[in-house]
């Protein structure tokens, strides 16, 4: 049976995330197969003229579950009735800019959005931020947006975690449908921590079947910096692999997780794990009848303590920058 329509506004929707991102969206692997697609790209006025270059593009395609596609530089409009938002389109940091400026500069995009979203979006909105600092820029939307309930503003560590599955399969030969519980811990940064002490292979602990030599100087380093390995060759930070992430996250949130797994996403911490309340740190979550989950009672061994509780303080710096700007 047809469903009703999906409204999903995507931002920076002409940047190379975007461009990479929306084709999928409308072919319906966001949702799902049966759920038509109304589509809202926000953009800054310069590059609306790019935005409709591809909205000419998504309409030759002749998708169809695609049913409008709206296309605006007011977030007000953007974020009006939406039941989803993606937000893409960040301040990237400029050579020689510092933490602060950058921080500021998102947060001149972020608490806008936040407010828009509170003051339009539907009832059931879900909001997933990839603009970087995602975490930071989540926390900051959030705040901005107290009528929604906080649950629904998350930030993408999908990738990290998709980016540790292959490192995994890649090592000991065996497919990433071998893989589960993986986890991504803190924040979306190098300072990130993904964590085989709780991810199995073949129904084993994933730690017991990898030197440790190997684990903690290759995997964490490689999954942690693997966005900058990513710019250096390329030339351009990852697209199509983040993008893919965003489909995967928010297919996950609304469609489940498999019984007996988890994924890693950026949620809003009850306190969870020492993560000091409030802060939007990657956890190991489960996701059932639309709500992400986090993952409760597991142990946290020395070697994994230490690793996360970098990342928070981490988190934990960002959060008080954006406070002292007067951003949350
Ligand atoms: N979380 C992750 O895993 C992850 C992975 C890759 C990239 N990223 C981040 O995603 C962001 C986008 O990456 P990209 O490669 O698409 O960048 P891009 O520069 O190609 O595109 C960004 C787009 O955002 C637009 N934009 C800027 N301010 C805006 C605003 N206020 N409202 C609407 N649109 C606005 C720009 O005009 C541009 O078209 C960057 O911050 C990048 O660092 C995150
Ligand atoms: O845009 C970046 O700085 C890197 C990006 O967050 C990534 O993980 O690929």
């Amino acid at each position: 049976m047809t469903q009703a329509p999906v409204t999903v506004t995507v931002t920076g929707a002409a940047g190379q995330i975007g461009y990479a991102l929306l084709f999928r969206i409308a072919s319906g692997q966001l949702i799902g197969p049966d759920t038509p697609i109304k589509l809202r790209l926000l953009e800054i006025p310069q590059a609306v003229k790019a935005a409709e270059g591809t909205a000419m593009e998504l309409d030759d395609c002749a998708f169809p579950l695609l049913r409008s596609i709206d296309i605006t530089d007011d977030a007000g409009v953007a974020f009006d009735g939406t039941n989803v938002g993606l937000l893409v389109g960040a301040r990237p940091r400029s050579q020689g800019m510092e933490r602060g400026d950058l921080l500021q500069a998102n947060g001149g995009i972020f608490k806008p959005q936040g407010e828009a979203i509170n003051a339009g979006a539907a009832e059931d909105v879900r909001v997933l931020v990839v603009g970087n600092p995602a975490n930071t820029n989540a926390l900051i939307a959030q705040s901005h947006a107290p009528d929604v309930p906080a649950e629904r503003f998350t930030a993408m560590t999908r990738l990290d975690h998709n980016r540790a599955l292959t490192q995994l399969a890649q090592k000991l030969g065996t497919s990433v449908t071998d893989i589960s519980k993986l986890t991504i811990w803190g924040n979306h940064s190098a300072t990130q921590y993904p964590d085989l002490f709780h991810a199995e292979v073949g129904g084993k602990v994933a730690a017991e079947q990898v030197e440790r030599s190997w684990l903690a100087d290759e995997f964490i380093p490689t999954v942690a910096k693997r966005g900058a390995a990513i710019i250096e060759a390329r030339g351009a930070s990852s697209a199509a692999s983040a993008a893919n992430a965003a489909i995967d996250h928010v297919h996950t949130w609304v469609n489940g997780t498999p019984e007996g797994d988890w994924t890693s996403a950026g949620v809003v911490s009850d306190g969870s794990y020492g993560v000091p309340e409030g802060l939007i740190s990657s956890f190991p979550v489960t996701a059932r009848d639309g709500r992400f989950e986090i993952v409760q009672g597991l142990e946290i061994d020395e070697f994994s303590r230490e690793r996360i509780d970098a990342s928070v303080r981490e988190l934990t710096e960002e959060r008080d920058a954006v406070r002292e700007l007067g951003l949350i």
